[in-house]
């Protein structure tokens, strides 16, 4: 599928790597609840058309139970593997990470991931366990299993834990990130260390968590831009710094959130957002997990 749109900048990382600053998830809208041999062609078919409007970082993780369609999709595509960033997470398998990454691997169909995160700190409130895990990672790194090493849902607590120990750090923590979750001491935090961040969630604002105080301002700039309320927060983030992961079933939807690369907003126009964001707080994901003081 030929398209004409703007090409999709990348960050360079803390490991000397590069990353495509827009990306298309693989967990919500496609994850399997029951039994994963159940090939889901429609997440197939998806993730083709993301990949042929140019969509070439894909977010996968074990805990979806789409590696399969995210290889089988990649394969099918006809995109040669090294022109692609593709991520994947560890976290119900981080018992033996080498074993699970082996797991992906095969499922994936390739020999080797871009990125490879832990899902999620909640295995263990133990400093010494994560900063063993963390080993294993940089083990799998070292044996050119994975490009790039990092993290998910990780405050700065637990990235101190790891930064005692590690020999190479984190280069990601993958957050939820919008309006009404800015984490600005962790935004904060990750500068200082060089981590880049990506967002999930990056469309909450106009979605889960719509009729709130940002609403307006979206809808203004989105008329000044000629592009939807969407386009404006996925810009947002990248004006940040922030690599957003975005998905959709719908092709249409998929293409119009590349306008978010044909625009730049203003830094005053950025701390607008911010300032009507911070007037309100919701987290979509994890609820379970993070407690009111993690609220950042
Ligand atoms: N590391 C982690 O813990 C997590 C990672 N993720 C990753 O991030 C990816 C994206 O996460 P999302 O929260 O889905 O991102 P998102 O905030 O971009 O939302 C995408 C959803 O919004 C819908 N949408 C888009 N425009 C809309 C509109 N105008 N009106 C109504 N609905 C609209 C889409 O159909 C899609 O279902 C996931 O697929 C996964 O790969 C997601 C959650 C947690
Ligand atoms: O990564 C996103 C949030 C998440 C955590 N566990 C699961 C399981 C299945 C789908 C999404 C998630």
């Amino acid at each position: 599928m030929a398209q004409i749109h703007t090409p999709i900048p990348n960050l360079k990382l803390n490991d000397g790597n590069s990353i495509p600053m827009l990306a298309y998830g693989t967990g919500t809208a496609w994850y399997k609840t029951g039994d994963e041999s159940q090939i889901d062609q429609a997440c197939i078919d998806s993730t083709k058309v993301a990949i042929g409007l140019e969509y070439h970082h894909i977010d996968g993780a074990e805990v979806y139970k789409t590696e399969t369609e995210l290889g089988t999709a990649i394969k099918q595509s006809g995109v040669a593997r090294e022109k692609l960033f593709v991520t994947t997470k560890v976290l119900p398998n981080i018992a033996d990470i080498p074993s699970a990454l082996k797991t992906s691997l095969k499922k994936l169909q390739m020999e080797y991931v871009d990125l490879y995160l832990i899902h999620a700190p909640f295995f263990s409130d133990n400093k010494e366990e994560h900063q063993q895990k963390w080993k294993q990672m940089e083990e799998m790194k070292a044996q050119g299993l994975v490009k790039t090493i990092g993290v998910s849902n990780y405050l700065p607590e637990q990235l101190d834990w790891i930064f005692e120990t590690c020999k190479t750090p984190p280069a990601i923590n993958q957050i939820e990130f919008h309006p009404y979750l800015q984490h600005v001491d962790l935004l904060k935090y990750h500068k200082e260390k060089g981590i880049a961040t990506q967002a999930y969630g990056p469309l909450t604002s106009i979605t889960k968590a719509a009729n709130g105080p940002v609403d307006d301002i979206l809808q203004s700039l989105a008329r000044k831009y000629a592009v939807s309320p969407g386009e404006i927060c996925l810009r947002w983030c990248i004006d940040q710094d922030v690599i957003p992961i975005t998905t959709s079933g719908k092709e249409q939807r998929l293409s119009d959130y590349l306008r978010a690369l044909t625009f730049k907003l203003t830094p005053k126009e950025i701390s607008q957002i911010n300032e009507l964001g911070a007037k309100h707080h919701y987290r979509g994901f994890w609820t379970h997990k993070f407690g009111p003081d993690d609220r950042q």
